[in-house]
């Protein structure tokens, strides 16, 4: 496993109107981790990767990306960041979607944008749809066309928030393989969200566990359950909360 440090969080504090939802986050990310960031609604796991993404550039503590700042790292084009909502141009087809962001990306470099394409198509797997207006797409389908679109740039650190939320389960197996795949292929650093835990543990190498804005486990999931003496991520996770609300602070 490769111990170099890609993305470094460090004693990171964030409010919004005076309510703190970061309370002193600290942890690493190593190159081409699968990182997963596990946690409950409003654990504060999107407010942590929108730093991370340097979308979010106002916080306390210290955030580096390949060791910049995030902000640079997304000017250097480093970063890839998958929002929760994000959606294809409904009016386009997924290869138009493609070839739109291939040709930002590429920046006037047509062989390369070609280049981006051609994996895009690999990686959503859409068939003949992909000549089909993504307005015609089921919720899968349009996900597995942003994921591409994401991924297929091949950039150093891959930001995905919940990139299985709501789908049902052959997409989100297939959505889970993907990433696992191409994690490996591109040599791409992976940072994803989760309130899934099993989902995180078959395909996340390291993970972070998020409640109420602090990371209360961290390490391989094997790590962690074996350190817990429980069967999987979400007897662990329920075992620390329980811990940690029967202690007074
Ligand atoms: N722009 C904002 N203004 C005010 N409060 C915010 C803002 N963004 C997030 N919050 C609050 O910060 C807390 C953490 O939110 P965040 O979206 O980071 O959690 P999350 O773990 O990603 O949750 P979910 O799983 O529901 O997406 C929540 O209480 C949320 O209401």
């Amino acid at each position: 496993m490769n111990s170099e440090i890609a993305v470094s969080v460090t004693n990171v504090f964030k409010k919004f109107n005076n309510s703190l939802v970061l309370k002193g986050i600290t942890f690493d990310v190593f190159k081409e981790d699968v990182f997963g960031l596990i946690g409950p609604n409003g654990a504060g796991k999107t407010t942590t990767l929108r730093i991370i993404a340097g979308i979010i550039k106002r916080y306390e503590g210290e955030v580096r990306v390949f060791s910049y700042k995030p902000e640079k790292a997304k000017e250097l084009g480093l970063i890839s960041y998958m929002p929760e909502d994000a959606f294809p141009y409904e009016r386009l087809t997924g290869l138009e979607n493609l070839n739109l962001f291939a040709e930002i990306y590429a920046r006037g470099d047509k062989k390369l944008a070609e280049e981006y394409v051609e994996i895009g198509i690999k990686i959503a797997d859409l068939g003949k749809k992909i000549y089909e207006k993504t307005s015609t797409y089921s919720r899968g389908m349009k996900r597995r066309l942003i994921i591409a679109r994401t991924l297929m740039t091949k950039p150093k650190l891959v930001i995905l928030d919940e990139p299985t939320s709501a789908l049902d389960v052959e997409s989100a197996v297939r959505i889970r393989n993907v990433i696992s795949d191409m994690a490996k292929k591109l040599g791409s650093t992976i940072i994803l969200s989760s309130h899934n835990m099993l989902e995180v543990e078959y395909m996340c190498n390291r993970v972070a566990m998020i409640n109420d804005g602090k990371i209360i486990q961290i390490g391989t999931p094997t790590e962690i359950t074996e350190k817990l003496g429980v069967r999987n991520l979400e007897e662990a996770f329920l075992k620390v909360v329980s811990r940690d609300q029967s202690v007074p602070s």
